[in-house]
């Protein structure tokens, strides 16, 4: 591409030396330059992009897009000085792929929790309905099928372009992708024309990014913002009437809104709820009919995300005898209220839940049909957001009949520290801590007896922990498994 072109919606201070006439790509990591191509520094948390200048130009960068002035610069390179470089790098990346999100219908899929649920079920259901899809999310990257590891839950602002640059160039027409509050704060969704924006739920989280509640909640309604003024394009905001977020949400965009809920008046609303051990069924109403449901999901929030899975596809104009058809074939995603068939008549369910929102309604979930004991697993990661700690252990402690308390991804932390914490706010004794997560399983699988259910959350689709600096291979089915061998059901002990 030609350089200036490139450079044209730039807002540069000064050039030093000359552009060249073209320029091959475009980075932001120098280890994956190649030659003739820019390379944008970006001021990390642990690292700054300026201080790989040397190494860029080595691998053949011959433009380099700074913030801050280098004290030395080498003859034969161009050096773009440019207030802001996170900024330059999406309208630079924009151009550079020639703007491909304008050239797909995007879903934008936020709130704390139910992102990967609901944008995994919208692409599944497109995908059987014969659309080209592409989806991008926490557990991957999947263009039409062909799946790619992702970093991130929503991908810094190059890889997002490049992304979607190859979602057009194989074919795809509709994406649907999981936002983060750190995603939309850090501008890694520069330019991206989302054509629907999702809201599922604001509950506390990430904290320690955001600092307060507000400053997180104003973060998530930038989706909303990102909808854009131009009524032309038909753009609509699906918003949870249940969640007081959504007026401000509203408030945000002057796009179409689409409301869905159970208790609030809403456009498309479940009633007459009724939950089963692995399906939940529901009346459906909306102002064209009412229309009875059953799903393979378990739970009242899930009801809430299919909710939200029905005006998105409702909006995109599919039929809505097929949009039924489909949902009640579609499971969940891996690791989200995913019953694990053991082979034993003690019930095991692996579940992502996290936050004390997420464990709150996961046990209400299992409450809802479980006559039998609820045996809770509640790991926390280490260093971060330690605030949530006895939240998580307070609610773990108020709603399942035994708890116990373990790591997931403890990082550099001590297990005893972050089982300690998660300890400090249990209602009663009925729990033990062991940091060891394989133990903490197998414990639970001791002590459970017929019919009783195991929740074991935290985890979810990771196959991984992460001690240390390592990434140790982690597989909680294995591990369940082997303890149902170990511990066969006869011979178990009394929980309490
Ligand atoms: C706090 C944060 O968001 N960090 C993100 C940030 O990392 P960073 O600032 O540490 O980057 P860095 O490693 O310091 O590098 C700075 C620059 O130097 C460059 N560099 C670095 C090394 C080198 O040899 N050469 C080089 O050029 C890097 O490419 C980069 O451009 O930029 C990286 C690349 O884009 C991200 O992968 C990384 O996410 C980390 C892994 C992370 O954990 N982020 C979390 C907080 C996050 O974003 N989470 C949300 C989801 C939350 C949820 O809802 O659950 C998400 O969207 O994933
Ligand atoms: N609508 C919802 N309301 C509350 N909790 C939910 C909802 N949907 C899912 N959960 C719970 O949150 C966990 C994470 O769900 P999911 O992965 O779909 O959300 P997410 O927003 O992608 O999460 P994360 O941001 O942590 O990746 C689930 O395993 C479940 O326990």
């Amino acid at each position: 591409m030609k350089t200036i072109a490139l450079f044209s919606n730039v807002s540069v201070i000064k050039v030093y030396g000359e552009y060249p006439l073209a320029v091959s790509n475009i980075f932001t990591d120098s280890r994956q330059v190649t030659p003739d191509s820019v390379f944008v520094c970006i001021k990390g948390y642990t690292v700054d992009g300026h201080h790989y200048i040397s190494s860029a130009i080595e691998k053949g960068a011959s433009v380099i897009v700074v913030q801050d002035i280098p004290d030395q610069m080498y003859e034969d390179v161009c050096y773009v000085h440019v207030r802001d470089t996170e900024r330059a790098a999406g309208h630079l990346a924009n151009k550079f792929f020639d703007y491909p999100s304008t050239k797909l219908r995007i879903v934008g899929v936020t709130g704390t929790n139910g992102k990967t649920t609901v944008s995994s079920v919208i692409n599944s259901v497109l995908r059987r309905e014969g659309y080209k899809t592409g989806l991008s999310g926490t557990i991957e990257i999947d263009i039409d099928g062909e799946k790619f590891e992702s970093k991130n839950t929503t991908s810094d602002v190059l890889t997002m372009q490049r992304m979607l640059k190859d979602m057009v160039e194989a074919g795809v027409t509709d994406v649907v992708m999981e936002v983060s509050s750190h995603g939309l704060v850090l501008g890694r969704l520069a330019g991206v024309d989302f054509q629907n924006g999702v809201f599922t739920n604001l509950t506390q989280d990430h904290l320690d990014f955001h600092g307060t509640m507000e400053h997180y909640k104003y973060a998530k309604g930038l989706l909303f913002a990102h909808l854009g003024q131009d009524l032309r394009k038909d753009k609509a905001a699906i918003v949870n009437a249940d969640d007081e977020v959504s007026k401000d949400y509203i408030t945000m965009t002057s796009a179409r809104i689409i409301s869905y809920g159970i208790k609030n008046e809403a456009d498309f609303r479940a009633e007459n709820i009724r939950f089963h051990e692995s399906k939940t069924s529901f009346t459906l109403k909306t102002n064209f009919g009412e229309y009875d449901l059953d799903i393979p999901f378990i739970g009242e929030f899930n009801v809430y995300n299919i909710l939200s899975v029905i005006c998105v596809l409702w909006d995109k104009g599919m039929p809505f005898e097929r949009i039924l058809m489909h949902l009640k074939e579609t499971p969940p995603p891996s690791g989200r209220m995913e019953i694990f068939q053991t082979g034993d008549k003690r019930n095991v369910i692996i579940d992502y839940a996290h936050t004390e929102d997420a464990i709150g309604k996961v046990l209400d979930s299992i409450r809802m049909f479980s006559t039998k004991k609820i045996i809770s697993i509640i790991g926390t990661g280490g260093g971060r957001d330690k605030d949530k700690r006895p939240k998580m252990g307070r609610i773990a402690t108020e709603k399942s009949d035994y708890c116990i308390f373990t790591t997931d991804n403890p990082l550099d932390e001590p297990g005893k520290e972050i089982v300690d914490m998660l300890a400090a706010g249990a209602i009663d004794d009925q729990f033990e801590c062991i940091p060891d997560r394989e133990e903490a399983i197998t414990r639970a699988v001791e002590i459970a007896k017929e019919g009783d259910v195991v929740l074991i959350a935290g985890k979810g689709h990771e196959n991984y922990q992460l001690i240390g600096k390592e990434v140790v291979p982690f597989d909680e089915k294995e591990i369940t498994l082997r303890a149902i061998r170990d511990y066969p059901l006869t011979e178990n002990i009394p929980t309490t």
